[in-house]
């Protein structure tokens, strides 16, 4: 698994990464989810950028602009709830794609983390890329059990996670189970997990920050 992460530069991300992180400023529910959309929104910018193009050319109104065009079919899919806001901005960019949804719970149980998956609807995913999205990777498991879900049914041509907020932990359980092809990008990358399994400093649950908390 290749990780690429945002840390090493600051820029208009960051201002959005420290308001969703901020406690005076991320209960303000509908400014949280847009910060989210708006950071899915750079990632889909720069994952273009490793994409496939081909040469092509547009004809504009004085002449012919030599160019290239996105190849990639690309699907994007979001695991539920907290995906859904990400899931929206790098659907702005890549306004072509398909869309899946996928939902994992997470419950932090004596035994550690167990995620129940209960839903999906997906489109074709066999030999397309897939960027499959949800903001906070922490132990890895929803991601990681996602992905098998997913692989039982579909094998995208590529696979391109995003995630916004990651814990080493989750990252490294990734990197263990997962091809060298996979792309992991990730925002921010944190100090680690809480005994909750809450990533620190993190910014608490993205899910119920963005849609209210779950009964
Ligand atoms: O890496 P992990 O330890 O598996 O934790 C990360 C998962 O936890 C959150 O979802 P949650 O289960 O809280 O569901 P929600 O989106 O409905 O809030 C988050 O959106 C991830 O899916
Ligand atoms: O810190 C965390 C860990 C899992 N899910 C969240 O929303 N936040
Ligand atoms: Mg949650």
């Amino acid at each position: 698994m290749i990780l690429k992460t945002f840390d090493n530069e600051p820029s208009l991300m960051t201002g959005f990464l420290n308001e969703i992180r901020d406690k005076n400023i991320q209960s303000d529910r509908m400014r949280f989810r847009r910060n989210i959309e708006r950071i899915g929104e750079i990632m889909a910018y720069e994952v273009s950028k490793c994409l496939h193009y081909e040469e092509s050319q547009t004809e504009t109104s004085l002449g012919i602009k030599k160019t290239h065009e996105l190849q990639d079919k690309v699907v994007i899919c979001s695991i539920l709830r907290a995906g859904l806001s990400l899931h929206q901005g790098v659907m702005n960019y890549f306004d072509m794609s398909d869309s899946g949804f996928i939902s994992a719970n997470r419950v932090n149980t004596d035994k550690g983390v167990k995620v129940e998956l209960a839903y999906k609807s997906l489109p074709i995913i066999d030999g397309k890329t897939l960027l499959l999205v949800d903001p906070m990777l922490a132990t890895g498991i929803s991601m990681l059990e996602s992905i098998k879900e997913l692989h039982k049914i579909c094998k995208p041509e590529k696979l391109h996670i995003l995630a916004v907020v990651a814990a080493p932990e989750g990252v490294e359980y990734l990197g263990q189970h997962l091809d060298d092809d996979v792309t992991l990008w990730v925002a921010t990358m944190d100090e680690g997990l809480n005994e909750k399994k809450y990533i620190v400093p993190g910014l608490g649950d993205a899910g119920d920050l963005a849609y209210g908390p779950k009964i």
